[in-house]
């Protein structure tokens, strides 16, 4: 079976306040884009998982691989034979843009299609938020508002059709934990599901990240970026999530050439 995980970006994110585990409570907007990993398994008769990897290289040992993860929390509970996975990746990662937590969420959603497990979709969402804080989104993958720790959704009428998006990751990677460590918490000024209904035209500056004061201080480059987006017409930029993406929402197809951006950038284009 071959599955296509997509990223998301946040539309806003405040960071409201750190609980006794550590974990930080926030509100945010994901939507999904149409950027997307290729994640292919069949079955063997070893019984034994059997992991390779092609595209952006994943350092580390395939155990700790989140696709491998969801496949041995499935089979945990579940009869499950021994399967042969390979992603393509192609969603840079240390970027916010959720690419692991998505190929975890499909290996899930693709485990229990493909072997008829049968579970229902609120437990699969239960499965992915134990893999992941943003995990379980990818389960729904509809525009949604997010708040405790990233696992509690609702669905947001918000449709971006018709606005083209661009979106720059610079050859920096920021790990959530230490993006996380360079936050305040607090309330914001203007809570994000009272923001994110006006028009994208009046998001500067009322929808917010509050990941971006921490980055932007140690990456001035990122700040840069944004500014940037902004230079050349963005009407809304933003930095996605943790970062070290940054998106620009334009009315129109912008004018850009990769030598706008910094040597060994990733580029994304898409209309929505
Ligand atoms: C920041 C966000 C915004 O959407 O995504 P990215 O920008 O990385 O894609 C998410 O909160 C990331 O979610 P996810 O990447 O699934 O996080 P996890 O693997 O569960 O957690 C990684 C680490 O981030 C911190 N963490 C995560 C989520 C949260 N609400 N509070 C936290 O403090 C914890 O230190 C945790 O150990
Ligand atoms: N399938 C996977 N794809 C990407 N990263 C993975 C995967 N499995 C584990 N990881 C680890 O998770 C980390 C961040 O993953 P990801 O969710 O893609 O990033 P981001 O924080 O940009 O959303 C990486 O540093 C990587 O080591």
């Amino acid at each position: 079976m071959i599955v296509f995980p997509n990223a998301k970006i946040n539309i806003g994110l405040n960071i409201l306040r750190k609980r006794d585990d550590g974990y930080h409570e926030l509100e945010t907007v994901f939507y999904p884009l149409k950027l997307q990993d290729g994640l292919e398994f069949i079955e063997n008769h070893t019984g034994e998982v059997h992991f390779s990897n092609s595209g952006i290289e994943i350092a580390g040992k395939a155990e700790d691989n989140l696709v491998v993860k969801a496949y041995r929390m499935l089979a945990a509970d579940y009869r499950l034979p021994g399967i042969d996975i390979h992603l393509h990746k192609v969603i840079p990662f240390g970027a916010g843009l959720g690419g692991g937590s998505s190929d975890a969420a499909f290996m899930l959603m693709g485990l229990n299609d493909f072997f008829s497990l049968n579970i229902p979709e609120q437990k699969l969402l239960s499965y992915a938020a134990r893999l992941g804080a943003d995990c379980a989104f990818f389960i729904k993958n509809t525009p949604s508002f997010a708040s405790g720790i990233g696992e509690k959704l609702e669905p947001l009428p918000l449709s971006l059709s018709g606005w083209h998006l661009l979106l720059v990751k610079p050859p920096i990677e920021v790990g959530t934990k230490e993006a996380y460590a360079g936050v305040r918490p607090g309330e914001p000024n203007v809570g994000l599901t009272e923001a994110i209904r006006f028009s994208v035209n009046n998001w500067q500056g009322n929808v917010v990240n509050d990941f971006e004061e921490g980055i932007f201080q140690r990456f001035p480059e990122i700040k840069t970026l944004k500014e940037k987006l902004r230079e050349r017409g963005a009407v809304y930029a933003s930095m996605s999530g943790s970062g070290s993406s940054v998106f620009g929402l334009f009315r129109n197809e912008p004018l850009w050439r990769d030598s706008d951006f910094p040597e060994g950038s990733f580029i994304w284009y898409e209309v929505f």
